[in-house]
């Protein structure tokens, strides 16, 4: 069923599903998409937040809803083996699916993700942030290809990182099989865009675009100029280039071999991103915490030299 137009839910709206008999009470409009509207919601008489997304169209929602619940099950039965079955440690990816009572709108409820988008959150925390919320990222995609599904549509906006770090990934609705085609894409994220390669879904797509992700993310500027060159003359080269300029020599090798689809798996890039990126950040972050800035020496330098000519010529009397 494909609905053209969707309900608007104001605040303190009750949802009610027409098979599972849940309520939800809409706290407010988090966001609009192509694929449908997702509102804040507390189950009634609860205080635990949700994300509730309704779709425009029941095919693409229950895509979605697919690669949520192998996620769902996949986190459980490792929580499960880790011996953590009562207490899982994050909220669910999916609390359920049903339909609207009163329209007929098919609906799903899904953990909420609350943070900021990743350029936000390295603007106000700065950017050597990148190699932890890159991990976490990496984590997140590990997950999914091990689920036997691609993410596809990886970029900023699909992306939410809490105050802590923590990177997480929204959106499903690019998602699909290992070995189809990416039926969600956004153009510079893109490997064919780049001629860098086919539009096929395997690892080695999403990890060409959380490359390009990260470039963007640290020059965004030298990536719109490479884009607005000529579709046929375009290519990888034009992103290996901006690589290379980066400051951080190992950021720079990783985004490469990336570029050049040359990770054999997900598994191995994020091994490869945990040495030479986010492991050999925290050091320099330490070292940052933990330098004393040089104004600082030679204020502290200064003091003391006007503390000693006090104290000489105070003696003199
Ligand atoms: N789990 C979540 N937690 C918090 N906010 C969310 C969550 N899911 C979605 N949102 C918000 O709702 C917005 C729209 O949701 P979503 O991106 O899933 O819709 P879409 O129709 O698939 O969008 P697109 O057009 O980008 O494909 C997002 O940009 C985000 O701000």
């Amino acid at each position: 069923m494909a609905i053209s137009s969707s309900p608007s839910w104001a605040p303190g709206t009750a949802i009610v599903g027409k098979w599972r008999g849940n309520r939800y009470i809409v706290d407010r409009l988090l966001g609009k998409g192509a694929n449908g509207i997702v509102y804040l919601v507390h189950r009634e008489g609860r205080r635990e937040k949700y994300a509730l997304k309704i779709g425009y169209d029941t095919l693409d929602l229950q895509s979605e809803i697919n690669v949520l619940t192998s996620l769902q099950s996949r986190e459980k039965s490792r929580e499960h083996r880790g011996g953590r079955a009562k207490k899982p440690s994050r909220p669910a990816y999916l609390l359920e699916a049903d339909d609207d009572q009163e329209g007929g709108f098919p609906f799903y409820v899904m953990r909420y993700v609350q943070g900021s988008p990743p350029h936000v959150f390295l603007r106000r925390k700065g950017r050597s942030w990148l190699g932890l919320i890159g991990l976490k990222l990496l984590d997140r995609l590990c997950t999914l290809h091990e689920c036997g599904f691609v993410f596809g549509d990886l970029k900023p906006e699909n992306i939410v990182v809490s105050d802590y770090g923590e990177a997480e990934l929204i959106d499903y609705g690019g998602a699909g099989p290992k070995g189809r085609s990416v039926k969600q894409f956004t153009e510079w994220h893109d490997r064919g865009f780049w001629n860098a390669g086919s539009r096929s879904a395997d690892e080695g797509y999403d990890l060409f675009a959380f490359a390009v992700l990260c470039l963007r993310l640290l020059d965004e500027q030298g990536l719109k100029t490479a884009a607005a060159g000529l579709p046929q003359t375009r290519s990888v080269d034009d992103l290996l280039k901006l690589a290379v300029r980066l400051p951080d020599r190992g950021l720079s090798s990783w985004l490469k071999l990336a570029l050049k689809g040359g990770f054999p798996s997900s598994r191995e890039a994020r091994e490869a991103w945990k040495t030479r990126v986010y492991r050999a950040g925290r050091e320099a972050m330490r070292h940052d915490r933990v330098a004393t800035p040089g104004w600082l020496v030679g204020a502290f330098v200064l003091s003391l030299l006007v503390l000693a000519a006090t104290l000489y010529w105070m003696a003199g009397f």
